[in-house]
């Protein structure tokens, strides 16, 4: 069993997440707004209560829809909001100083403390000031100083970097990066550079549920949910597994029909599991992968896939020319360079047909 289990519902919200987390273990929460990252948290946190299933830390149940209902400062809980949130009255020591003194510690035991946190964040030297005297960088490592002075059991953090300026996220990032290690941790955050260096694992919300959970580095290699997808950005298709034959054809050895698209060939790519027949399949692609050409100048009876589309628009990316295209019911994007664009003059509207080679298409169990 885990030591966080979170198999909780808020039906108002339509949210029913299930969730578990290691001792000591980091894990990073990604999903789109309104997927429940906040709701998790506060059940958590005890700002939420679940009417299904419970919450439970270390084998204690902390809330349940019965009876059961750890108020959120005996949880061992601290909840890191994206806003530093700081006593804007009380010195920075003094701030640190809170917590352990509200845990009921002498007020030298409690200042030994908040002088050891402040030192641990980098941040000792900052002891005597007002909050109004931080800039954002500091007041976030203030923050952390003070929830981790509360010595808690499970650390979340909501989106860290999100109110800081791109100067001061480098330094916060090495910070986290050390505090989190061994520690029982989740962290919202909408970059996969900051699930990779900060969680051991990803949990992706989609709709209220958990879409899918796993290393970071296999999250983003083979998405299972087009917000992971998205984050990798390859494109995405979820169809079922076809077998030609009553022996399949083992080149390429991926298909799979996909509603509103057609067939679709790829690759299984190595250690990925082969779909049966009728199961549920993925195929992901690179945007780069897809060629585009004019309907009259499609090279015919190619083994390439082939989809007849539309552009809906055109996006500057860098160097490319990203091409978002309606294929069927699915938009597929595709990166030219400027020049490939303007020699096939596209715009909104224009009909194309988009092809990627089945090695290019990488096909795997969802
Ligand atoms: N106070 C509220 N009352 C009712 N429903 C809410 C409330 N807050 C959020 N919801 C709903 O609960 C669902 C989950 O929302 P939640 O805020 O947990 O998502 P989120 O992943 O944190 O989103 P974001 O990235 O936008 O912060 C959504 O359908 C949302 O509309």
């Amino acid at each position: 069993m885990s030591f966080l289990t979170v198999d909780a519902g808020l039906a108002a919200r339509g949210v029913h997440l299930a969730v578990g987390v290691a001792e000591g273990e980091t894990v990073a929460v990604m999903g789109p707004n309104g997927a429940g990252k906040s709701t998790l948290f506060g059940l958590c946190a005890g700002l939420l209560r679940p009417d299904s299933g419970r919450v439970a830390l270390d084998g204690r149940v902390l809330a349940d829809a019965r009876s059961t209902w750890i108020p959120p400062h005996r949880r061992g809980v601290a909840l890191l909001a994206q806003e530093p949130l700081l006593f804007p009255h009380l010195s920075v020591l003094e701030n640190v100083a809170f917590a352990p003194r509200a845990a009921g510690a002498s007020r030298a035991t409690a200042r030994t403390a908040a002088e050891y946190w402040l030192g641990e964040v980098d941040a000792a030297d900052l002891a005597s000031r007002r909050p109004a005297q931080l800039s954002g960088g500091q007041a976030q490592r203030v923050a952390i100083a003070r929830a981790l002075a509360a010595e808690p059991r499970v650390l979340l953090l909501d989106e860290p970097f999100a109110a800081l300026d791109v100067a001061a996220a480098p330094a916060l990032r090495r910070l986290l990066r050390r505090v989190l290690t061994g520690r029982t941790a989740l962290v919202v955050t909408h970059e996969p550079l900051d699930a990779h260096l900060l969680a051991d694992r990803v949990v992706v919300l989609e709709g209220g549920r958990v879409a899918e959970s796993g290393p970071t580095a296999e999250l983003l290699e083979r998405p299972r949910s087009p917000f992971a997808a998205g984050l990798a950005g390859l494109n995405f298709l979820r169809g079922r597994a076809v077998v030609w034959g009553p022996t399949a054809r083992t080149t390429p050895p991926g298909h799979l029909r996909v509603v509103g698209l057609g067939e679709v060939s790829g690759t299984v790519p190595d250690g990925a599991d082969t779909p049966a027949a009728g199961e549920e399949a993925i195929a992901v692609f690179r945007p780069a992968d897809v060629s585009v050409f004019r309907p009259e100048s499609a090279p015919h009876g190619s083994p390439r896939n082939a989809w007849a589309a539309a552009v809906r628009e055109l996006e500057p990316r860098g160097a490319q020319v990203r091409v978002h295209c309606d294929a069927g019911s699915h938009v597929i994007v595709a990166d030219l360079t400027p020049a490939a664009a303007a020699e096939l003059d596209l715009g909104p509207d224009v009909a194309v047909v988009l092809m990627a080679k089945a090695a290019a298409v990488s096909v795997y169990a969802a």
